[in-house]
């Protein structure tokens, strides 16, 4: 299997960290080890993406971390406080929503918040309405809160899950695999969501198996294979640690003349050449490489091979290499496949 980068990525100073676990570890009867010496930091204010695949220990960690089951070995702190010792002074500045929400479906989805509001023993009950009413807005239900909750669409009840997480003020967000079973227009609710929440300045946690949702909602990811950490860091460092060692990105030209462009392309080393519909895709010639970064100025000799196709009649609509997508670190990292249908 393909080693992790050598270089550490590096961390924020302890105060700034939501999550740290050292060593984390969980079998479960029968000694399988579902986490297996789990080294996390997670950065406040960031989106962290904790991505995997099924059975990869994802929701295991998140248990553990939520102080829901004892951790076999190694520890955990959330929001600077060991966990579970200080369960009672975190929780309540932690909102989570795991494995889907616990709804009546026979009472409203006001109806539901108030009951998750009122089982809060801090919440002050004076103020009960304008809590639910202030949350069911933030999460864009406030039209069909006198709606029963078994009538509610999935998205719509992962929304009052949701709700239910920020009826307090919250420092951390800890979300399982929010958008999963969701439809299309169901995910971009809960990942526009997720946005707006962070941009308020809350750290937000959150597991998935879908590699193209930590992509777009996501300042930070960890990958899990098998209960271990393959890597963790930035999107774009994790992104540019499969781009360096490659050299390059691929390169992608879009034109209506694609059989032209491929000619040209081969004559100046441009190999293994795919065209789909008015794309034509291809690895450079080493020499033909950007040097560093994805978002650095191409070389003349990629300006060069530009002017190659546009000299000989080929018209160019766009020119540029690719960065690498989670999708190829994960692949490189463990050799593997991503399972994105379970
Ligand atoms: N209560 C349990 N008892 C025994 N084994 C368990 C238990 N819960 C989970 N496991 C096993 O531990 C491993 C990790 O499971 P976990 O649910 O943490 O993974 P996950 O990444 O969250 O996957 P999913 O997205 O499917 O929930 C799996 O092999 C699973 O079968």
């Amino acid at each position: 299997m393909p080693q992790p980068p050598a270089t550490a990525p590096e961390h924020p100073p302890s105060g700034e960290r939501a999550i740290e676990t050292r060593g984390l570890t969980k079998a479960y009867r029968g000694g399988q080890l579902a986490v297996d010496g789990l080294d996390l930091v997670v950065p406040r204010g960031s989106v962290f993406g904790f991505l995997g695949p099924n059975g990869s220990g994802k929701t295991t960690t998140i248990r553990m971390l939520m102080g829901l089951i004892d951790a076999t070995a190694g520890s955990a702190r959330v929001l600077g406080q060991p966990m579970p010792a200080a369960s009672r002074r975190v929780l309540p500045k932690v909102g989570a929503l795991i494995e889907g929400p616990a709804l009546y479906g026979y009472l409203s989805g006001r109806d539901n918040l108030w009951r998750f509001d009122a089982a809060d023993p801090v919440a002050d009950p004076r103020t009960r309405g304008e809590r639910v009413g202030r949350a069911l807005e933030r999460v864009g239900l406030g039209a069909a809160a006198g709606k029963k909750a078994r009538a509610y669409s999935l998205g719509m009840k992962q929304r009052l899950g949701l709700a239910a997480a920020l009826l307090q003020p919250r420092e951390l967000l800890v979300l399982d695999e929010p958008t999963n079973g969701l439809d299309p227009q169901g995910m971009r609710e809960i990942r526009a969501l997720v946005r707006e929440l962070a941009a308020d300045g809350t750290t937000v946690f959150l597991s998935s198996h879908l590699l193209d949702e930590i992509e777009q909602v996501c300042t930070h990811a960890a990958v899990m294979a098998r209960g271990r950490l393959i890597t963790q860091g930035t999107v774009a460092d994790l992104s540019a640690t499969v781009l360096d060692s490659r050299g390059h990105g691929r390169l992608t030209v879009t034109t209506p003349d694609a059989a032209d462009a491929v000619r040209v392309l081969k004559e100046h080393g441009v190999t293994d050449l795919q065209v789909a519909d008015d794309r034509v895709t291809g690895e450079l010639p080493a020499c033909a490489a950007p040097p560093a970064g994805p978002d650095d100025q191409a070389p003349l000799e990629l300006a060069d091979l530009n002017a190659a196709l546009v000299h000989a009649g080929v018209r160019v609509r766009a020119f540029g290499t690719a960065r690498a997508s989670l999708e190829d670190v994960f692949v490189q990292l463990t050799g593997e496949g991503f399972d994105v249908a379970g």
